[in-house]
């Protein structure tokens, strides 16, 4: 041994777009590949592009009843009866596509994809540390687009993890991309997205194909909390992301740096005891869940080499 570990291939993979409604590049991209899927097609895997919410894209909104990537908790998943909220059905049917989640049966990897209004360039969502597969992938993604950078978001915080729509996979994986607004399309973050989901492809088409993936190290931004903005007693905010902070994802925040601007005109200042990562700086998606921004640390994690299991 040489500390690479054997793993089964990875032969069936889905490309979700829309599972945000208004965020329009994975939308764009998936109704691309759906009436033409050469562009993703590669040898030994299967790659499905699927939307994940139709009725949300189709009124451009972030979802009709609730928020679909928060809803595959295992209660939802179990509910019956007709009356249930639209994405709680939706979710139960992507279950039954592309898992059932935890089982043998679910797909091996599902993208998901996503925009930010913040600005956050491209990052790639991981749900554990020890996903090995997922992190060699990462760390192939990063190097096929550097100098470009591609930062890498965990969240698998006891406390923060949610329970997204990805998670029925196998292999979990979030490709967050922005600034673009909701309900606009950029062409700079539409080619980015295309691009790095292009490396994810390959990476899994090397893999299958019997590449060798060494051990190697790759830098994740782990998340450790969520800030809300100052509220006043009445809880309406009373502040705004601090100009200092706005647009400065993944830079260091230290104790004393400013973080809000009060509409009187104070600053709020950071008063933690050590330097953290804020990212998703004012996401518009964010204020109905009372988060102006996520604090992350920065972390080293070793990734065990791998290798298909020949079968
Ligand atoms: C802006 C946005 O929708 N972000 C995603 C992040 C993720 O996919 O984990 C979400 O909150 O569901
Ligand atoms: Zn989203």
């Amino acid at each position: 041994m040489n500390g690479v570990a054997s793993l089964s291939a990875a032969h069936r993979v889905a490309v979700f777009g829309g599972t945000h409604g208004n965020e329009l590049s994975g939308i764009a991209l998936v109704g691309l590949w759906l009436r033409d899927g050469a562009e993703i097609r590669r040898r030994g895997l299967e790659v499905r592009p699927f939307m994940a919410n139709p009725r949300a894209v189709q009124e451009r909104a972030r979802y009709i009843d609730t928020d679909l990537n928060r809803a595959f908790t295992p209660e939802n998943l179990s509910f019956q009866g007709e009356d249930l909220p639209y994405e709680v059905k939706r979710a139960q049917e992507i279950n039954q596509i592309f898992g059932p989640m935890g089982s043998p049966d679910a797909y091996d990897v599902i993208f998901d994809l996503h925009n930010t209004t913040s600005n956050m360039g491209c990052t790639l969502i991981l749900e554990s540390s020890n996903d090995h597969f997922n992190l060699q992938m990462v760390h192939y993604i990063k190097h096929a687009v550097a100098p470009v950078t591609c930062s890498v978001l965990l969240n698998d915080h006891p406390r923060l993890h949610y329970s997204t729509t990805r998670s029925v996979a196998k292999h979990p994986i979030g490709l967050e991309v922005g600034p673009q607004p909701q309900g606009v399309l950029r062409s700079n973050i539409f080619e980015s997205m295309r691009l790095i989901l292009k490396h994810a492809l390959d990476f899994i088409e090397h893999f299958n194909g019997g590449v060798e993936f060494l051990p190697c190290t790759v830098e994740v931004y782990r998340v450790v909390e969520r800030v809300d903005y100052p509220r006043d007693s009445n809880g309406n905010i009373s502040a705004m992301v601090h100009p200092d902070l706005q647009d400065c994802d993944w830079e260091p925040l230290n104790p004393g740096d400013p973080m809000f601007q009060m509409f009187d005109g104070r600053t709020v200042q950071y008063k933690g005891d050590c330097t953290v990562y804020p990212t998703f700086i004012n996401e518009a998606a964010y204020y109905e869940k009372q988060q102006a921004f996520v604090m992350t640390k920065k972390e080293t994690l070793n990734a065990n080499g791998i290798k298909v299991t020949k079968s």
